[in-house]
């Protein structure tokens, strides 16, 4: 039977901090896996800012942020391997933090993966798995979709609620996955600005007032129509979300609950009546939101257990690291828009002296 033991390493959009994961896949006439053991680390709110900020930063300090982020991510992944004794490692599979994404510019860059990780954390090492995308035409993401069909093939769609929510299912034959809208890259500014970390279950949405203005405005913007492949980035929310909702000078109550009923609908749109899926991501938890879900279409939204809930992505990361390592397809042309089906990822292999 074939198995792999892999660390996967995944900072989302959120910046809520770096997911590790521990797992054991195996393949017999399909892929399966078991999470041996997970945490998340949160960042210190100045590396948080710092990352906030990095977009802003010039080619130097840009590149000084990589090697200092990738040294950090190195000594994470050390305590982690550390703390939880673990000494089978068949590689550690790592996503590194995105900065830039502006595909159609033929740019996506993430931070963290820089060749030293490797000899830091004495482990053959698979990265960077979204520049050859962007270099062959696709969008560089999402790229989660591949396990999504190999590891879930029991659900109708697979929901990931995370800065981003992103959906993928099949279609005509071929795995179909897109960024449907922000989620909790909104959520959690406005519930900040409230004094809390994130909108807990959706309550302070909840309380607010719908806003129907703002709402149809949101709803008329024109990536919301447009078809896929497509995806999502930071710029764009700068560009597109926060202007309006600032502009609406309203209340950050109001806002949230506007956001959230926002996100429901763009969502909702995109399932068919009584379908089963997977909803993952943090925004799992919002009930809130789940619940909005449902009133717009009668769907069947599975909450899988929390450890899945929370690392599926640092699990696909893994996953499509053992992938790249068998020289197998991990990203999708029908998903990205990629002129082919491809492997992707840097293998930086131990170097014996
Ligand atoms: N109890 C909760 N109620 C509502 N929202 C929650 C709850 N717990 C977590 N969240 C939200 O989930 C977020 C973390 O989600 P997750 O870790 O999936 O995002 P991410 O991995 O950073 O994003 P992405 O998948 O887009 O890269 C938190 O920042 C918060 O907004
Ligand atoms: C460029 C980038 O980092 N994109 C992330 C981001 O966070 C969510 C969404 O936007 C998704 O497109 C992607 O991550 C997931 C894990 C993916 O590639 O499948």
């Amino acid at each position: 039977m074939i198995s792999y033991k892999v660390i996967g390493v995944m900072s989302g959009t959120s910046l809520d901090g770096i997911d590790l994961a521990y797992i054991h896949f195996q393949k017999e006439a399909q892929w399966s896996f078991k999470i041996l053991e997970a945490e998340t680390i949160p960042y210190a709110k100045t590396l948080e800012n710092k990352l906030r900020e990095a977009i802003h930063y010039e080619k130097e300090k840009l590149a000084e942020c990589d090697t200092s982020y990738t040294k950090y991510l190195a000594e994470t992944i050390q305590s982690f391997i550390k703390k939880h004794k673990i000494t089978e490692i068949d590689a550690v599979c790592s996503h590194g933090h995105t900065i830039l994404h502006q595909p159609e510019n033929g740019i996506t860059y993430q931070i963290g993966n820089q060749e030293i990780l490797a000899s830091l954390i004495q482990q053959k090492v698979v990265c960077d798995f979204r520049v050859q995308d962007v270099k062959l035409g696709g969008q560089g993401a999402p790229l989660v979709p591949i396990g999504d069909e190999l590891l879930f093939p029991e659900y109708d769609y697979c929901l990931n609620l995370g800065g981003f929510a992103n959906v993928s299912f099949h279609k005509d034959g071929k795995r179909i996955a897109y960024d449907i809208c922000p989620v909790n890259i909104v959520l959690n500014k406005y519930a900040k600005q409230l004094g809390f970390a994130y909108d807990d279950k959706g309550n302070l949405a909840k309380s607010g007032t719908y806003l129907l203005a703002l709402g149809s405005e949101l709803s008329n913007i024109p990536y919301y129509k447009q078809q896929p492949p497509k995806s999502l980035g930071l710029e764009w929310v700068q560009k597109e979300i926060f202007p309006r909702l600032e502009a609406s000078r309203r209340k950050e109550i109001d806002l949230l609950r506007t956001f959230t009923d926002h996100i429901a609908l763009q969502i909702a749109r995109n399932f068919k009546i009584r379908t089963k899926i997977l909803v993952t991501g943090g925004g799992a938890y919002n009930d809130y939101l789940l619940a909005k879900i449902k009133f717009y279409k009668e769907v069947n939204l599975v909450k899988p257990a929390d450890e899945l809930i929370e690392y599926k992505e640092a699990v696909i990361f893994g996953f499509l690291g053992i992938l790249r390592l068998r020289d197998e397809v991990n990203c999708l042309k029908s998903v990205t828009g990629a002129t082919k089906n491809h492997s992707s990822g840097k293998i930086y292999n131990l170097k014996v002296n």
